[in-house]
């Protein structure tokens, strides 16, 4: 597995899963697998799907520091390489997810802290009572997460200037909210192509619905993974 390409691999089904896990491996530098398909397989439909393929495990963990690092011990047997957690759930939560991640070594998950979901616009945000607009709160979050241990982040493209400019080469970003030109937004609100995204300096883009609404997974795979080689 090679490259800048993420697939996320959303669906409730198995065998789907295993057969997408299958036609867009060849094309990608991780597979993702997200709460739509661990909530009904859990850790043996993991295995299963992955199918040795390189995995960002996506749980989005939010909650009480005890919890989280609890949660981090109990996927570390996975070996994903990449686990997320909620900026937002806090520094304290933060490094307690970072420290559970680190009693795993050298096989250790990178810890990636989402920052603003890339659904959010800034009236969207708004109505969460943050004020300011979404790049200062990415900004603001991006800062407590990287203080507090995380690898990296999650953020859309239209934030990736600002923090390679705060933070520098350092951490992983990776980004979500990846669009055709023209293509339906469907949830997403802050998005760019795939192109543009790494141009501005994404060392990952996660991509959906372009790959798994597609005829043919595959084939979609490996054009998004030829338009940004
Ligand atoms: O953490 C993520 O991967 C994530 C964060 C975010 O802010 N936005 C976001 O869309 N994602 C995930 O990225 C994928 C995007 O899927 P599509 O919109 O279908 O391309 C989904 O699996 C989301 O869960």
């Amino acid at each position: 597995m090679t490259g800048r390409l993420i697939a996320a691999i959303d669906t409730p089904e198995l065998p789907h899963a295993r057969d997408l896990v299958r036609e867009v491996a060849p094309h990608c530098g991780l597979v993702k697998l997200g709460l739509e398909f661990f909530l009904r397989h859990g850790p043996g439909g993991y295995r299963d799907a992955a199918h040795g393929a390189d995995v960002f495990l996506d749980l989005k963990l939010h909650d009480i520091p005890n919890t989280v690092a609890g949660a981090v011990r109990s996927i570390l047997p996975l070996a994903p390489r990449l686990m997320t957690v909620h900026a937002g759930g806090g520094a304290k939560m933060v490094a307690a997810a970072a420290e559970a991640a680190a009693t795993a070594g050298e096989a250790r998950p990178k810890i990636l802290a989402v920052t603003v979901l890339t659904s959010f616009d800034a009236a969207g945000l708004a109505e969460t009572g943050v004020s300011g607009g979404t790049s200062q709160q990415v900004l603001r979050l991006a800062r407590l997460a990287l203080g507090a241990g995380a690898d990296g982040l999650v953020c859309s493209a239209h934030e990736i200037a600002v923090l390679r400019d705060a933070f520098g080469e350092r951490p992983l970003l990776v980004v979500p909210g990846i669009r055709p030109a023209g293509a339906a937004l469907g949830d997403q609100a802050r998005v760019m192509t795939a192109e543009q995204a790494v141009e501005a300096g994404a060392d990952y883009i996660v991509v959906g619905r372009p790959i798994t609404g597609a005829a043919n997974p595959g084939v979609a795979a490996a054009a998004i993974a030829a338009s940004i080689a």
